[in-house]
């Protein structure tokens, strides 16, 4: 392990590569005093430069966002020559990897019907793209309640952790303008076919309205196998989302439509917003239940048996452990804790190495 990862010796033993993004690489590891996955986005401060505050907007971002479906920020090293964020593991890799698989395995099965081999897409029935919708829509109404918007809601972002629940991720365009939700970004970001109108037509934007049409897009996705917008040429592309029109394939439920239009409206004052979605019929459908939308995380107050585990492995007292847990400092000792935490919840016993 060369010198720019000497901050993880000891703590981290790093595994292959999962993905990069741009300036990052993310490489899965283990916290070796739980055994337990994680994942490290490791950045290079050189190579960052000018974008170098963005990343402390992201980590700001990350702190402050503790939510059930969202990906957890456990530790930030910042050294020398690179920044370390680890992360919550999300062992079911991206929900249209999920998607893709489940209809592959459809095809798999021999034609029901005698031969006449139907084209199978990549979509999911209404019912099982509401389990996945209530996730997203329970994650971002969290987000922009607490005056941030994600910006970049897009399939490669939902991840599944290994219950299958979905894991929002990458705040790297993430915003909290300091005047909050109403202040207009300027910023062009995320990937053109999820984006929204105001957003390709360079016009000022309110992030949160922008998000609402990128998940109008999504669940466009999840209910057809195809985009509701695309082009290989990138100025046609553009002029289709203007438009606001698109494709409405005979599967689709008058209730699937009517919640698609409320989404996919061109201006953005017309568009539904993340509150009404909580209670919307498409949404409700079924259980009759609104979307939970709260964190489990909402007590800063640490978990008793947590603060129990790691006072006796570490000689100290509770009481000193739980003051120093409440620091929430996002070193080691955090992400100690928030690991120890999962494996609580997983009904494992909380147990250091
Ligand atoms: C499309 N992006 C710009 C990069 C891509 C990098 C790999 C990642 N990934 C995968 O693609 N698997 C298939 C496995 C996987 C498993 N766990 C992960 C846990 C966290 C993250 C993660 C990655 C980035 Cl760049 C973040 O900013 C945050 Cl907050 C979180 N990525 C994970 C991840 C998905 C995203």
């Amino acid at each position: 392990v060369g010198l720019p990862y000497a901050p993880l010796e000891g703590l981290y033993e790093l595994h292959e590569t999962i993905g990069s993004g741009g300036f990052a690489k993310v490489k899965r590891a283990t916290h070796l005093a739980t055994g337990e996955q994680v994942a490290i986005k490791i950045m290079d401060k050189k190579q960052l430069g000018v974008d170098l505050p963005r990343v402390y907007l992201e980590i700001t971002a990350m702190k402050e966002l503790t939510h059930q479906h969202i990906g957890k920020l456990y530790q930030v090293i910042d050294s020398e020559l690179k920044i370390f964020l680890v992360m919550e593991y999300c062992r079911g890799g991206e929900l249209f990897d999920y998607i893709g698989e489940r209809c592959a395995r459809a095809r798999a099965r021999p034609a029901l019907d005698g031969g006449r081999r139907e084209v199978e897409r990549d979509r999911l029935t209404e019912e099982e793209a509401r389990v996945f919708f209530r996730q997203i829509v329970s994650a971002v109404a969290y987000i922009h309640h607490k005056g941030y918007a994600h910006r970049d809601l897009k399939p490669e972002n939902l991840l599944l952790d290994d219950d299958n629940r979905l894991k929002l991720i990458d705040f790297g365009l993430c915003a909290n303008p300091e005047g909050g939700m109403q202040a207009h970004l300027e910023t062009c970001c995320g990937s053109p076919a999820y984006a929204a109108p105001e957003l390709v037509s360079g016009l000022q934007y309110l992030g949160a309205e922008a998000d609402i049409w990128s998940m109008g897009v999504l669940l466009y996705a999840l209910l057809c196998g195809f985009l509701p917008f695309d082009d290989e040429n990138i100025a046609n592309l553009y002029k289709k989302i203007q438009a606001g029109v698109y494709q409405k394939p005979e599967w689709l439920s008058e209730g699937s439509l009517r919640l698609l239009d409320q989404m996919l409206q061109v201006e953005p004052k017309h568009r539904i917003v993340v509150s009404e979605l909580l209670t919307h019929p498409w949404l409700t459908a079924g259980t009759g239940l609104p979307v939970e939308w709260k964190s489990y995380f909402q007590s800063r107050q640490p978990d008793d048996d947590v603060v129990t585990a790691m006072a006796v492995s570490g000689g100290r007292s509770r009481a000193w452990m739980a003051r120093r847990l409440s620091q929430w400092s996002y070193d080691h000792t955090t992400a100690t804790y928030w690991l120890l935490l999962a494996a609580k919840r997983r009904g494992e016993p909380v147990r250091l190495a």
